[in-house]
């Protein structure tokens, strides 16, 4: 990504040598002002001269610094941007595995650290050490003897240095790794607040987040420790090398071997060095602190991503060419009328645990399927290798008779609409959350969608109606008005084929029999599929599969199924205890 910006920094670090150049100028000017002291010679013009290239150094200086700054900044958002992309195309799987918080720190700060590194050390060091060379070159033209005598003195204080840059290298990995953790805690708990609060556990997290806290402290002390080590070990170097230079210097002056203008020249080499060689060691100090985030920068752009065509495309009996032709084409394409098949799908999250040991079943295009089985049969994982999360591991699902692997991820996901079982809402409002990632909704559409979902009377009855704010995570709203907002957002989307995941779970009885005629509604007009837990939402489905460890028990009516079905009986019967005295509906449709 700097590469992209490589004339630009090639432009900083010639404005840096420029500069360089006339700093190094300088010393060279004075000398020559000291020898013309005395004698006829005018000064006006050396001395307009050494202000001249004072002031170019100057402004030449700032002028680098700030078109560092820039490019620097450019660079920053270039890998943000390229990161959000990766992060928002990751293989759900591969994100799972990361902790967010660390996500978090490591898109915010961690490229935070590549613009100083980038913009304040990778131009600075090539401008100081191009200064120094030429500085040691000028004072080898001077007087090689006493470089040679500086140059002992430095070399000791550089082996110094070097070691301090290694172990602030190792230090500011620990540190930024140390950061990730904090982060990915912090985003943990806070994202967990009222379990917390529920579960008593404000000091543990508290002093767990604390200790990170603490150790991140720790590690950020020793890494400015020895940065600030870097610095002295040159100018100790630098000290030392000053003393000497003046004790062999007057003596090579008292001998006559040397003049004291150029004695002079030299010590202000020596001086007109001590920035550059400090703001060098600073720049690698900082070098080797972007590289440790450099590093973590990479694993997360290495993020597995997302494929979105898996299967090479036959020519016919493509749903759609791309999710363009479903906005262009809505009218064609809303509630298009499309079947679900399951053929022989296998899955599997860890290698010999299989999920989902072939399952086969067909769902007809228009009215509502109801999976039902015990916790942990596989039913969320069936809606969500339809909606792609995960590719099959053997079989394949038809939409429409369409491989859905063949069917691009944009196109796929915009024919069919997922109600999570954990429904998200979104800072932001009402409306926002109903019209999230769809650009063409009409008002009419929106109204729908609220009548369908059964939320109208609640968003007319808020003073703010739609643009009334929810906090993260749907704060603001019960539970099971979360529920029927994530309903309506997929309804204002219309769907050609709809999976609602336990989306009744959280309504009372009156709200649950108000969605489920809604459902009905909307079962005729396009496929719905719905996981259920309360078999009492699932009587009156037009067909119910009955999943059991993986694999298809039975499939039937609610009337079929309980007198052919032992599971569906075991199921029904137990909620029949769970509920009391409420007993099963034997038959129903909604609202009867
Ligand atoms: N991301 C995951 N990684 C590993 N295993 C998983 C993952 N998600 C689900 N599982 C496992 O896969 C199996 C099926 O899970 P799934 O959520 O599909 O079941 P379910 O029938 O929807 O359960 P419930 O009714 O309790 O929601 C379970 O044993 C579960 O532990």
């Amino acid at each position: 990504m700097t590469r992209r910006h490589l004339p630009k920094v090639a432009g900083a670090v010639v404005l840096g040598l420029v500069a360089a150049a006339a700093g190094l100028a300088q010393p060279a000017l004075i000398g020559r002002l000291i020898g013309a002291i005395g004698t006829d010679a005018s000064l006006v013009l050396p001395i307009v001269l050494v202000v001249v290239l004072f002031l170019v150094e100057a402004a030449l200086t700032s002028t680098q610094a700030y078109v560092m700054g820039r490019i620097g900044e450019r660079i920053v958002y270039d890998v943000r941007s390229a990161l959000l992309g990766r992060v928002l195309s990751a293989d759900l799987r591969a994100f799972g595995a990361m902790r967010q918080g660390d996500v978090f720190a490591r898109i915010v700060t961690d490229t935070s650290m590549l613009k100083v590194a980038l913009s304040q050390s990778v131009a600075g060091i090539i401008v100081d050490a191009a200064m120094v060379l030429g500085g040691v070159v000028l004072m080898l033209l001077i007087d090689p003897l006493l470089l040679a005598v500086t140059a002992g003195c430095m070399t000791v204080a550089s082996l110094v240095a070097f070691v301090v840059a290694r172990r602030l290298r190792k230090a500011a990995q620990e540190s930024r790794a140390i950061m990730g953790d904090f982060g990915a805690d912090l985003q943990r708990a806070l994202s967990a607040l009222s379990t917390v609060k529920a579960c008593r556990a404000e000091r543990l997290e508290g002093s767990r987040i604390g200790g990170l806290a603490l150790s991140a402290r720790r590690s950020g002390v020793k890494v400015s420790a020895l940065n600030a080590l870097l610095s002295p070990s040159m100018s100790i170097g630098l000290q030392a090398s000053l003393a000497a230079v003046i004790v062999t210097g007057m003596g090579r002056v008292a001998n006559g071997s040397m003049n004291p203008a150029s004695l002079t020249a030299f010590i202000m080499y020596l001086f007109y060095l001590v920035t550059p060689l400090v703001t060098l060691f600073m720049g690698i100090g900082q070098l080797q602190q972007g590289r440790a985030a450099i590093g973590r920068i990479n694993e997360l752009a290495a993020i597995e991503q997302e494929q979105d065509v898996l299967l090479p495309r036959s020519p016919q009996g493509v749903v759609a060419q791309s999710p363009d032709d479903v906005v262009a084409s809505r009218d064609t394409v809303v509630y298009r009328h499309f079947g679900v098949d399951f053929q022989r799908v296998r899955f599997s999250y860890q290698p010999d645990e299989p999920t989902l040991r072939g399952v086969s079943f067909s769902v007809p295009a228009r009215g509502l399927t109801a999976i039902v089985g015990p916790s942990g049969a596989g039913k969320t994982t069936l809606l969500q290798l339809l909606m792609r999360f995960h590719p099959v591991r053997g079989g394949r699902i038809l939409l429409n008779g369409e491989n859905i692997e063949l069917i691009p991820l944009g196109v796929l996901r915009g024919l069919v609409g997922y109600v999570q079982q954990e429904s998200t809402t979104l800072r932001g409002t009402i409306g926002e959350n109903l019209v999230y990632g769809e650009a063409h909704v009409g008002p009419g559409e929106v109204e729908r969608a609220l009548w369908l979902s059964g939320l109208d009377e609640l968003v007319s009855s808020l003073p703010r109606g739609l643009h009334t704010e929810l906090g993260d995570a749907g704060l603001g709203l019960s539970g099971g008005q979360r529920q029927r907002l994530a309903i309506a957002r997929m309804l204002v989307r219309r769907p050609s084929v709809l999976l609602l995941d336990e989306a009744t779970s959280n309504l009372d009885s009156e709200s649950e029999l108000k969605l489920r005629q809604s459902i009905r509604n909307i079962a005729g007009e396009c496929t719905v599929i719905s996981v259920a837990h309360r078999l009492s939402t699932v009587v009156d489905a037009d067909q119910i599969i009955v999943l059991d460890q993986g694999t298809v028990r039975d499939v039937g009516t609610h009337q079929q199924l309980l007198t052919t079905s032992a599971l569906y009986q075991r199921l029904t019967s137990i909620q029949f205890q769970d509920n009391g005295r409420r007993a099963l509906p034997a038959t129903g449709k909604a609202g009867e």
